[in-house]
């Protein structure tokens, strides 16, 4: 049998144990030996170049290019930054000392915290920082003592999620960057002012616009009643009004609660709220798109090209769980068939979908995975965040089950940013009743519901 070593009472020397803490963290202890060593060596006018030239090609490169510099660099500075100004050490386990978030180690009876390995922040707004548990403490230590670290670190709200055994991450939302209502979009006055693939609905945390595409984008929009969905699809159709307006693009609308929707009736080329007439409605939506597909097939075309003969075509489902798992089972059943078609296939045709739902499960939707573009709104569960977004995406700041229910937050969510795959909240701009009716009296001034001869090129 091995021998084993009784345990001492007393701890390394301060020597080794900062040797560990620069195995941890190389960065931080190499980057100011490089400076130094380069001061010594080089000089240190050299060395303030070096500094000055790097920090004049950041500035550069975050001024010329931000999509770049948001997605690469941004994130890593944030993080560092973030990592030894708020949650260094003594600082962050001071912070868990009074929230009681600590073991005692009961042969040393040292104060033993949950240590940082990683502080990742993909937002301005949220960071993640994972820590490792001491021995003896577990996830649900955590349970009922988030709310007074959010207090005590000063932060807006902060949720829990286990990485692995003995990990878990904070997700720590920092501020909410949405505190006013964002007002209607404007609606231009000429189709060629409307570029359909980049439409203005609200805006991002950065405080850039946010936009959406109809030229054959498939959207889905999951969030719990009163989240504010109706008003991401209101906002974009602000944006169309002109090319709707102008027989260029055709509104499909199932609208099972007949609620805002209802208003649109008169400007939609088809409008239905009864189960069996949406059904029937998305049946000639396909042959719409059949018949486009079989004029590719003719002419050799592969990609539309948006006029009074050939509009786009934007099918809006609200509340699709009403049509397609609560209802009726055969017509369920065929609408789903239909729907998939055209979620699949609707691309190139100029055939876009927009569905709505409350409850995003795969029962409710089972087409969900097939819309490439998902906005998370709030949502009543932890688990829905990750079925609409992706997996991961709750980890990575998507907080979408912690927004309060309350009007003040409505049209707020999450989406995922494309080319970076991490969340992004936004908020969707309000349209109102009035901005509503507004709306539908611009379209109805010089409505087409036929073909003629206007092309507009996209
Ligand atoms: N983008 C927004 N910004 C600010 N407030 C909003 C926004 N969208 C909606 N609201 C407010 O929230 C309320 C609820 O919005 P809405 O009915 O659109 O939610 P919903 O998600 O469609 O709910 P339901 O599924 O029950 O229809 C609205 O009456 C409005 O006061």
């Amino acid at each position: 049998m091995k021998n084993r070593i009784p345990k001492s009472d007393r701890r390394a020397g301060f020597e080794f144990r900062g040797l560990k803490w620069t195995a941890r963290h190389p960065g931080s202890v190499l980057m100011p030996a490089g400076l130094a060593a380069s001061g010594l060596e080089l000089g240190w006018t050299a060395t303030g170049g070096i500094v000055g030239g790097t920090t004049l090609g950041l500035c550069t490169w975050y001024r010329a290019h931000p999509d770049t510099f948001d997605h690469y660099a941004a994130p890593r500075i944030r993080a560092w930054r973030r990592r030894w100004s708020k949650y260094c050490g003594p600082k962050l386990n001071k912070a868990l000392q009074a929230c009681d978030l600590y073991v005692t180690n009961r042969r040393t009876g040292r104060a033993e915290f949950p240590r940082v390995v990683r502080v990742q922040s993909f937002s301005p707004s949220v960071d993640t920082v994972t820590l490792l548990l001491p021995p003896g403490m577990g996830r649900r230590a955590f349970n009922d003592k988030l709310e007074d670290l959010a207090d005590t670190l000063r932060v807006e709200r902060i949720a829990l999620e286990r990485v692995k055994p003995g990990q878990v991450s904070l997700i720590i939302e920092r501020r909410e960057p949405f505190t006013e209502t964002i007002p209607a979009p404007d609606m231009p006055e000429e189709s060629g002012a409307v570029d359909p693939g980049d439409i203005y609905v609200g805006d991002t945390e950065y405080g850039t616009d946010w936009r959406l595409s109809v030229l054959g984008k498939h959207t889905f929009i999951a969030g719990a009643t009163g989240a504010g969905k109706n008003s991401i699809p209101l906002s974009l159709l602000r944006g169309l009004a002109p090319l709707i307006r102008d027989g260029l693009v055709r509104l499909w609308i199932c609208d099972p609660k007949q609620m805002e929707f209802r208003k649109l009736q008169g400007v939609a080329h088809r409008y239905e709220h009864d189960e069996a007439a949406c059904a029937e409605l998305v049946r000639e939506f396909i042959e719409d798109l059949r018949r486009v597909q079989r004029d590719f097939a003719a002419t050799g075309k592969r990609k539309i090209t948006m006029s009074r003969e050939t509009p786009l075509n934007l099918l809006i489902v609200d509340e699709i769980g009403a049509l397609l798992a609560y209802g009726d089972g055969t017509i369920a059943r065929t609408l789903r068939k239909d729907l998939a078609i055209a979620v699949s296939q609707g691309r190139a045709t100029g055939h876009a979908t927009m569905a709505l739902v409350q409850e995003p499960t795969k029962d409710t939707v089972p087409v969900r995975d097939l819309f490439p573009v998902r906005i998370c709104l709030r949502v009543t569960s932890q688990s829905h965040v990750d079925m609409v977004l992706g997996d991961g995406a709750r980890l990575r700041g998507a907080l979408a089950d912690e927004i309060p229910e309350s009007e003040d937050t409505a049209g707020i969510g999450f989406v995922i940013r494309p080319r970076s795959r991490v969340p992004q909240r936004v908020r969707a701009a309000y349209v109102s009743d009035r901005e509503l009716d507004e709306m539908v009296a611009f379209i109805l001034r010089g409505y087409h519901a036929g073909p003629a001869l206007s092309v507009v090129a996209v």
